[in-house]
């Protein structure tokens, strides 16, 4: 039993690539942002509804129950879909969260000690007492800017008698919410998303309705005095809760500005303590479980596939290849059901440089001439070797004739054709029997002539003739013509 279970841990330490780490640590990042945003997301719901039907998938995998696999697999798409319409701005909010890396950093341009909390706690302890309704926006990790509209812009010190003054309903700007950064007054008046949650609201109208709305679209902590009862509740990821005594209010309003800005501590530390750490512990975990079901593969596995043959260079080396040549071999590769998987079969291609084939040379199929990933490997190969007929080219110089096509004008009589060029370097197989005896151009129609002029014309090349690389298909053809004395 302990000789097979390190039998089994040996195995795996020989399987494991250091690519392999590096894509648990990509995942575990991945599942950590997506873990910190499920925590603070406002559509927990939907969100149990999507886990769930993962894992009725990784279940129905492992079960092979294919038709509930296939099910979920073909409807892949419009799931997907359907998430990015539920989640669009929970996702907007995750990849600007990411951009502005608020994820894992705290917020330290904004300064605050116990001050700010106590004159917040009095000042709203104070409004409650009077009825005075209040919204007081504390701004997160996150730019909020996109969320509020209008208001006026203020670069104020937080202070008891400007919080009062600014939220005394006989005040013009009493009317919308404070967003404060920090000890920072930074706007009054604004106005702020309104939630359509109405059950979440319990009895609360716009004002509250305004409060839950932020909370739900960023991370900010919203205070909310209501006029009509007296009472403090707050809104914060998502949801609106209502508080027994201002002392509750002090309380959070700490762990708020503990957990959004940064305190003399090490950012390190103070991620290691909180409950981050738990996320991302869980993450790593989740992702080494992803990684054994989808990723992690000891046996070996065959398969075979048909792989055209490409043969390079026979340009430059002035080879001809002759019928019958293999264009086709079957290999089979090894490798891990995962490394078949990433593997684009389309892309696969047995090649040779013939830059320096010597004639009568068997081509051997080697991995050096198959393009395969790193992770297969070439186990069979059929056929192994390959015969080619080929010919090296010789160079001749023929002659270049211009054909003619009807007759030119009765006016006209001609002088002379000529190319612009007697004859042409071109290749042919070494046989007197194929190389042509001169090399023709397009005809020319004379009857189209009405006075002496060069026409380009193009080359015939036949087929077992092939020009130098250099040299152009088109030349140009002198007609000299004179008039004819009456
Ligand atoms: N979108 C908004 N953004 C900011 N403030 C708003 C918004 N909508 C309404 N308010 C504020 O809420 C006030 C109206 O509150 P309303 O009585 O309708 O709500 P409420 O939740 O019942 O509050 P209260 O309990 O204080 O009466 C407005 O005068 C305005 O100050």
């Amino acid at each position: 039993m302990i000789r097979n279970s390190i039998d089994i841990l040996q195995d795996f330490l020989i399987n494991v690539r250091i690519a392999d780490v590096v894509d648990v640590a990509l995942i575990s990042v991945f599942l950590y942002l997506i873990l910190n945003w499920l925590r603070q997301s406002a559509s927990r719901q939907s969100i149990i509804g999507i886990v769930s039907l993962f894992a009725l998938y990784v279940m129905a995998r492992f079960s092979e129950m294919y038709l509930t696999e296939l099910l979920i697999e073909g409807l892949f798409a419009v799931i997907l879909i359907g998430i990015v319409v539920v989640f669009q701005s929970d996702i907007r909010r995750l990849f600007e969260r990411i951009g502005n890396w608020s994820i894992f950093w705290k917020n330290s341009h904004a300064p605050f000690d116990n001050r700010t909390t106590n004159i917040i706690t009095e000042a709203v302890a104070k409004m409650a007492e009077n009825k005075t309704g209040a919204l007081l926006v504390l701004k997160g990790k996150e730019n909020i800017d996109r969320h509020i509209h209008g208001g006026i812009p203020l670069e104020g010190k937080i202070s008891i008698p400007l919080l009062h003054s600014i939220f005394n309903p006989k005040a013009p700007g009493h009317d919308g919410a404070v967003i404060l950064e920090g000890e920072r007054i930074i706007r009054f008046g604004a106005h702020l998303p309104l939630s359509t949650k109405l059950e979440k609201l319990s009895g609360g109208g716009t004002r509250h309705a305004a409060a839950l709305g932020l909370a739900e679209q960023c991370d900010a902590l919203v205070v909310v005095v209501s006029e009509e009862r007296g009472s403090i509740s707050i809104a914060r990821d998502g949801t609106l809760q209502r508080l027994e005594s201002v002392n509750q209010l002090k309380g959070i309003l700490n762990e708020f500005w503990e957990t959004r800005y940064e305190t003399k501590e090490s950012p390190l530390t103070s991620w290691w303590q909180s409950r981050d750490l738990r996320t991302a512990a869980a993450s790593v975990i989740l992702a080494v479980i992803f990684w054994f079901a989808f990723a992690y593969q000891s046996e070996t596995v065959y398969r075979t596939f048909s792989v055209p043959i490409e043969y390079r260079n026979l340009q430059s080396s002035n080879l001809v290849l002759q019928d019958s040549i293999p264009l086709e071999a079957r290999l089979t590769l090894s490798g891990s059901d995962q490394a078949f998987r990433l593997f684009d079969q389309s892309q696969l291609v047995v090649s040779f440089n013939l830059t320096n084939y010597s004639r009568g040379e068997e081509l051997v199929i080697t991995e050096s001439n198959v393009n395969l990933p790193s992770d297969l490997s070439l186990y069979e190969v059929s056929p192994r070797s390959l015969k080619v007929r080929a010919q090296r080219l010789k160079e001749y110089t023929i002659p270049i004739e211009i054909p003619t096509r009807g007759t030119l004008p009765g006016r006209l009589s001609l002088i002379s054709i000529k190319p612009e060029r007697d004859s042409m370097n071109v290749f042919a197989v070494d046989s007197t029997r194929q190389v042509p005896r001169s090399l023709l151009t397009e005809p020319v129609d004379l009857s189209s002539i009405e006075a002496s002029t060069e026409l380009p014309r193009n080359l015939v090349i036949p087929e077992n003739i092939r020009l130098p690389d250099t040299t152009s298909r088109q030349i140009g053809v002198a007609i000299k013509v004179k008039a004819k004395e009456n």
